[in-house]
């Protein structure tokens, strides 16, 4: 199965290490303050600099001042920037001026996915909603939903997946790519060797 993996929530050089090493498309590092799974930008640095090429760097961002992702994104090289917030459109399109940029939809019920079609974009993220947290909470989703979802664009399937669950989303739901936080976690921003060898060798025996 092709399916690109991101591992999200990296605090730590040797998890990044394990996860390339088992074959990850993705890294990603949360730079929301609130989150426990924060790390400062110059930290992230010092972890870049031992992160072969071809290995994504996703910077995660909540409703940020947009000067400041774009510094820190310039500064860090990202690859990526992932919005979990409450973003505008013209907000996202300001960003793709100089970055790939990606979505995230947090999902409560299918009504969500009316916001998708005015951000006119061609993939996104879907995670599971929670009034107390933007992301990293580790449930899933009505995955139904997902299905309806697909007819806007490409999908990154991310909330509450791991080894219990990674097959069947993958085999039912076909996304782009999964999104991995707090299952292969042994407590925030802390992964366990283990749990990514472990779904690492599911999705890429698929
Ligand atoms: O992980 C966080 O702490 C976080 C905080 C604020 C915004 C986004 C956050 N995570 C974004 C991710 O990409 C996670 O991988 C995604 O939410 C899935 O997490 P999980 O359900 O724990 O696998």
């Amino acid at each position: 199965m092709n399916v690109k993996v991101k591992i999200c929530g990296i605090t730590r050089l040797e998890d990044a290490q394990v996860a390339i090493e088992n074959g990850v498309d993705a890294l990603g590092f949360i730079f929301y303050k609130k989150s426990k799974r924060y790390i400062e930008p110059n930290k992230v640095k010092e972890i870049i600099k031992n992160i072969p090429p071809f290995i994504s760097k996703v910077g995660v961002f909540v409703n940020e001042d947009i000067n400041d992702i774009k510094r820190i994104g310039k500064e860090l090289k990202l690859d990526i920037l992932q919005l979990h917030g409450e973003e505008s459109v013209e907000y996202l399109k300001e960003l793709e001026k100089g970055f790939t940029v990606v979505k995230a939809f947090r999902i409560k019920d299918i009504r969500e996915l009316e916001k998708i079609k005015d951000y006119k974009i061609k993939w996104f993220l879907l995670d599971t909603y929670s009034s107390k947290e933007y992301g990293g909470t580790g449930e899933k989703f009505n995955w139904e939903i997902v299905k309806e979802a697909k007819k806007y664009g490409k999908v990154i399937l991310a909330g509450g997946l791991n080894s219990e669950n990674i097959k069947l989303a993958i085999d039912e739901l076909k996304p782009y790519g999964v999104d991995i936080s707090s299952g292969v976690e042994i407590d925030k921003g802390i992964k366990d060797r283990k749990k990514i060898i472990d779904i690492m060798r599911i999705i890429k025996d698929d």
